[in-house]
């Protein structure tokens, strides 16, 4: 029997699964790491932890496995996070600066006041928000002394943490990256599917820094024998979120998912073409293969997990995430508890950096079942938005919503998601979509499987969850979130 490791390197922990041929998890191994948070809006990792855990875990599941039935290496990972090294030692210059971070805001609403934007959004499908990578690399050299004139010079290399740990899984061979990473970072023109020079200036990265752009599937390099005590080809590497499409089998155009961990991110296959959004969505590269792309609408929230956690470590109302089922079902509704998870500004459709989180409808009968509800709630709501802004740019979507994520184990919003939305959410068995989409890449490309349909086959239901809410109490809610999202945006 032949295996392919999917390492899932996400924004709170490291991940790595073993998946069969018939694309089943037989070995999984998960390592939470430290979160850094300097200054108020302020995100960083240790790159060093994010590469000692990816090892450690790797090789948990890899222990006692002949390297003869390995048959190749995925990764998935967080995207748009910056990781800046040097190429002779291969140490990183500092702390990655994480897709949450903010401290670029200032700089994107410069930008923005110059007129870059319409340019920056036509060759990337992306917006000026600090989000995305290049104001965080520009702000990383401009920040560690004498960065500059070393990356100027070639000696630096830039990253996001895919290239990253291929650059420590290769022993520092190969810097590379896929299209789907490469086109967060605000840098890369998804349509011409290469780095744009102009884009460079205008931003302030030199391109010296970058790294060879590839599809994601095909032979990236091979690992250092000294790490697993065997050369395994690495053969597969996508953005966490198409990595989840490409898992939950979304090959046709139309066909959405939606991913609920620390972040929500909904992704709609587009097919050949990369769409233009008229409703502040974001264009980006879904997949390459054989040099062929299909692209994708994705709207992105910034917050939808966190939530719950900020509810668990931030005011202790729970123990562990899995309550907030229990808590949201002891009550008829929330209350009139309205909460806005702004706490890292707001991403899609209203791309407000300055917002900031709040909460609405407090009354002293308001309990923690009313907050813990409100908290699945605003998950739901901000899909809702999603869900209308990608029908108004494209006309449809197709008649499920395929879920996966942290929070998709919550049957409760799983239901409250399809009575918002107005069409059925399904989940599939197998709820690791983001580490079998990488797996699926690496599979591909190795002969493990033979094509997409292939693939599909593998995609099972778990259950499904239809509409079931009346319209007039939908149309009440959906009322009641958009007043306290007007309430919320920074420009009032
Ligand atoms: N049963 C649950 N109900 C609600 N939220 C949950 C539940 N289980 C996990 N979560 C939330 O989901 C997130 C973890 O999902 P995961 O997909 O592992 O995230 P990530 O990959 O972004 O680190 C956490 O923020 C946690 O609060
Ligand atoms: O780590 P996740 O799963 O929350 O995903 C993070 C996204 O890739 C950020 O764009």
């Amino acid at each position: 029997m032949r295996h392919v490791l999917a390492i899932d390197q996400g924004t709170t922990s490291t991940r790595a699964i073993l998946f069969d041929e018939d694309a089943r998890s037989v070995r999984v191994a998960q390592r939470e790491f430290a979160q850094h948070y300097p200054q108020a809006g302020w995100v960083e990792h240790d790159a060093e932890d994010i590469w000692r855990d990816c090892l450690a875990v790797a090789r948990e599941v890899l222990d006692g496995v002949p390297p003869s039935q390995v048959a190749a290496i995925g990764i998935a990972n967080q995207r748009e996070t910056v990781v800046i090294w040097d190429r002779a030692s291969g140490a990183p210059i500092h702390r990655a600066i994480v897709w949450q971070d903010r401290r670029t805001a200032e700089t994107c609403a410069a930008l923005k006041a110059d007129g870059a934007e319409a340019m920056v959004t036509e060759r990337t499908g992306l917006l000026l928000d600090p989000y995305f990578s290049a104001t965080k690399a520009a702000w990383m050299l401009d920040h560690v002394p004498g960065a500059r004139e070393r990356a100027e010079r070639g000696e630096l290399a830039f990253g996001t943490i895919d290239s990253f740990l291929l650059w420590r899984l290769t022993g520092g061979k190969v810097h590379a990256t896929d299209v789907t990473n490469a086109g967060r970072t605000l840098l890369y023109d998804i349509r011409r599917q290469c780095w744009d020079e102009d884009l460079c200036r205008l931003l302030r990265v030199p391109s010296a820094i970058l790294p060879q752009v590839r599809d994601n599937s095909g032979l990236f390099g091979t690992t250092d024998p000294a790490l697993f005590g065997a050369s395994l080809p690495i053969a597969g590497m996508a953005g966490d979120q198409q990595a989840a499409l490409f898992g939950q089998a979304c090959f046709a155009s139309g066909m959405a998912k939606s991913t609920y961990g620390t972040g929500c991110f909904m992704l709609m296959n587009t097919g050949g073409e990369a769409p233009r959004s008229a409703n502040r969505l974001l264009t980006t590269p879904a997949y390459r293969l054989d040099g062929q792309m299909t692209y994708a609408l994705e709207g992105s929230i910034f917050v939808a997990g966190a939530a719950v956690k900020w509810l668990r470590d931030g005011l202790g109302v729970i123990a562990h995430a899995s309550e907030t089922h229990g808590l949201a079902t002891q009550v008829d509704d929330s209350h009139g508890v309205v909460m806005v998870p702004a706490f890292a500004g707001l991403g899609a459709p209203y791309w407000d950096p300055d917002a900031k989180g709040a909460i609405f409808g407090l009354t002293l009968g308001a309990t923690a079942a009313h907050l813990a509800r409100a908290a699945l709630e605003s998950v739901a709501f901000q899909t809702m938005d999603l869900v209308e802004a990608m029908v108004r740019d494209s006309g449809a979507l197709a008649a499920a919503l395929r879920i996966d994520g942290g929070m998709a184990a919550n049957d409760w919003l799983c239901q409250f998601l399809a009575d918002m939305l107005g069409v059925a959410v399904e989940k599939p068995t197998n709820l690791e979509t983001t580490a079998l989409g990488a797996a699926f890449h690496a599979g591909l490309a190795t002969g493990v499987w033979s094509g997409l349909d292939d693939l599909s086959r593998t995609w099972e239901s778990a259950a499904r969850f239809t509409p079931a809410m009346p319209s007039e109490r939908r149309a009440g809610l959906a009322a009641l979130w958009r007043d306290a999202v007007r309430r919320t945006l920074s420009q009032g």
